[in-house]
């Protein structure tokens, strides 16, 4: 295997690396960096003799000094910028430290914390991480990319946003990086996507954050965000400078403004092996939470009423992947769509209305039939949920505390086993919070959320709360589709990455999560991974050959460990 960063001087060597670097510039590459933990001989064939401190630590001796560190942060963003620090300057203790303690550093790396590191990008910046490419630039888009000193078969993913809609706080714009950053991380400590062979990528284009745009510390581009024609170019020079100068690679959006997301998935997805996390990453893990749900319900997808809060990207995405599996379930098209009820800040998207996005467009109700219904101004939720007697209530507007306890005791009095996912992140945005939700509908509520959230104990049962995010989803896909060598990303690949998830929760016992615990999340990584590759072979997409699948999907997984490192 060839070791990304070549061009940085090093590669890999007989089970080792070797390097054309000296002294510091060890040192400073976190790829190379093992801190105290090289050998005698190592320091004297590399340089480093006078540079570091005499003792020889091993890398589980440098873990606990670097847990410790870890917990002398007072706060989540000090110890988001104490793992930022250490990624920086040596990955492989990094991302050990964050796989041994994943529960616990998942939440400070990624959601909720990751959103207030985006929030203060520009006051706890430090130095760069990943490609910066700028609007005011396009012509450079493909320079900048070459800048990594990167070779064509190094690169498996690349991870880019606009930061137009991160999580669900806004705009945010160069600051958005960091939502790249954090799925990257996440992709590493999941999947074991090789962090040297994966790239972060902002895509700076103005942001219309009237705080960014007035703070003298903002480092991004201090101006309006570009649309129309400009914007589409500079993406257009994006994805063509990414795919010719790394054909292997993975291209992953992640948050994007709905009116951006989904126009360009459509438009290179046939094209390159490309994928939306929010629409696509979402709609598949929540279809596996629903999955996981119908089993304890003893109901099938055919049966359902599903109320979607909020019909933006994840919102219509998770509406495009529910109506698919009642469509598989043996329901025509029309009638799986029939099945959705989507409302957005308008209310009950209704047939008559003239500013629906295109992607609304189908799930637009006719407008004849809720001409009896209660409006005060619009549909609200309260009285679609009384009407139509949902199965499922999806949240994904953003919208604090909007699944209210008398929403949902009206839809608990009505349905056995009432699925609630309030999906939307980070904690500040959430529609109820599980300790509510459990209580109002006496136990019989089957729950998960985006953000993590402790068990809640009712009525001497304990229920454990599945975490509806897509980093149970995306890891395994990116890294099925790395081995497959996949063409595309199909919806058939997801909706495998969705039933082996399901899969892979026991649902039996009372209290019991949906969805796998993130403990597991390598495990079900690699489960999704070998679901994708075989669909992704099944479906003619792979250009790798596979053979064994589950031993490529293991061989192909990075593991934190220092390896010898010798001098060219
Ligand atoms: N759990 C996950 O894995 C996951 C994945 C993606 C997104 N999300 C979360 O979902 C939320 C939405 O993300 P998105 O990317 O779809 O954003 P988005 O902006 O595309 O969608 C949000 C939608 O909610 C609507 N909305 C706002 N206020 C409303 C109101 N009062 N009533 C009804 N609808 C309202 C907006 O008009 C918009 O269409 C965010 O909080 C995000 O963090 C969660
Ligand atoms: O980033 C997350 O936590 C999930 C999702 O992609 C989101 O935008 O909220
Ligand atoms: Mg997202």
């Amino acid at each position: 295997m060839v070791v990304a960063g070549a061009r940085r001087g090093f590669w890999s060597g007989d089970g080792g690396l070797v390097t054309t670097a000296r002294g510091a510039e060890v040192l400073d590459t976190p790829l190379l960096n093992k801190g105290m933990a090289f050998s005698p001989g190592e320091r004297r064939a590399l340089g480093l003799e006078g540079l570091l401190p005499s003792a020889v630590l091993s890398l589980d001796e440098q873990l606990a000094r670097a847990y410790e560190q870890y917990h002398e942060q007072p706060t989540d963003l000090l110890k988001n910028v104490f793992l930022a620090m250490l990624q920086d300057n040596d990955e492989v203790l990094f991302y050990r430290l964050l796989g041994e303690h994943l529960r616990e550093m998942l939440p400070v790396v990624y959601d909720p914390t990751v959103g207030e590191a985006i929030r203060r990008y520009s006051h706890e910046y430090r130095r760069p991480r990943g490609v910066y490419l700028s609007i005011d630039r396009p012509d450079r888009v493909a320079a900048s990319l070459a800048d990594l000193g990167l070779g064509a078969a190094d690169v498996d993913l690349i991870v880019a946003s606009d930061a137009e809609e991160i999580l669900g706080i806004g705009d945010w714009g160069v600051g958005g990086i960091d939502i790249a950053v954090g799925k990257l991380a996440v992709y590493t400590a999941a999947a074991g996507i090789d962090p040297g062979r994966a790239i972060p990528v902002g895509l700076d284009v103005g942001t219309d954050n009237e705080d960014l745009l007035s703070d003298p510390a903002y480092v991004g581009n201090r101006h309006r965000r570009v649309r129309g024609p400009r914007y589409d170019e500079f993406i257009e020079a994006y994805v063509n400078a990414a795919s010719t100068l790394f054909p292997n690679a993975m291209l992953h959006w992640e948050d994007f403004g709905p009116s951006n997301g989904r126009r360009i998935l459509e438009k290179y997805r046939n094209r390159v092996c490309t994928f939306n996390d929010d629409m696509q990453g979402t709609g598949a893990i929540t279809l596996g939470a629903v999955l996981g749900g119908l089993r304890v319900a003893g109901t099938r997808p055919r049966d359902q009423r599903i109320v979607v809060f909020g019909a933006g990207t994840a919102g219509v995405g998770i509406a495009d992947q529910l109506r698919d599996a009642i469509v598989r379930d043996g329901a025509e098209r029309d009638a799986a769509t029939r099945q959705v009820w989507c409302i957005d800040q308008q209310g009950l998207l209704t047939d008559d209305m003239t500013d629906l996005r295109d992607f609304q467009v189908p799930y637009a109700r006719p407008a004849r039939e809720v001409t009896g219904w209660r409006r005060e101004g619009r549909i609200g939720l309260a009285e679609v949920v009384a009407q139509v007697h949902p199965t499922i209530l999806i949240g994904t507007s953003t919208v604090h505390g909007a699944f209210t306890e008398e929403i949902v005791r009206e839809m608990a009095r009505h349905v056995d086993r009432p699925i609630i996912l309030p999906l939307s992140n980070p904690t500040e945005r959430i529609e109820a919070m599980p300790s509510q939700l459990i209580p109002w509908t006496a136990g019989r509520g089957l729950i998960c959320t985006g953000i993590p959230v402790p068990a809640v104990t009712y009525d001497g049962v304990t229920y454990s709360i599945g975490q509806a995010n897509n980093a149970l989803l995306y890891p395994g896909l990116g890294l099925g589709a790395t081995v497959a060598r996949a063409k595309t990303i199909s919806d058939g690949m997801l909706a495998a990455a969705a039933d082996a998830v399901a899969s892979l929760a026991d649902v039996r016992a009372p209290g019991a999560s949906l969805l796998p615990e993130v403990d597991t999340l390598r495990s079900v990584s690699a489960t999704v991974a070998v679901a994708v590759a075989d669909r992704a072979a099944a479906e003619g997409l792979a250009r790798a050959t596979l053979t064994d699948t589950a031993r490529q999907v293991q061989d192909a997984m990075w593991q934190p460990e220092y390896r010898p490192i010798s001098a060219a």
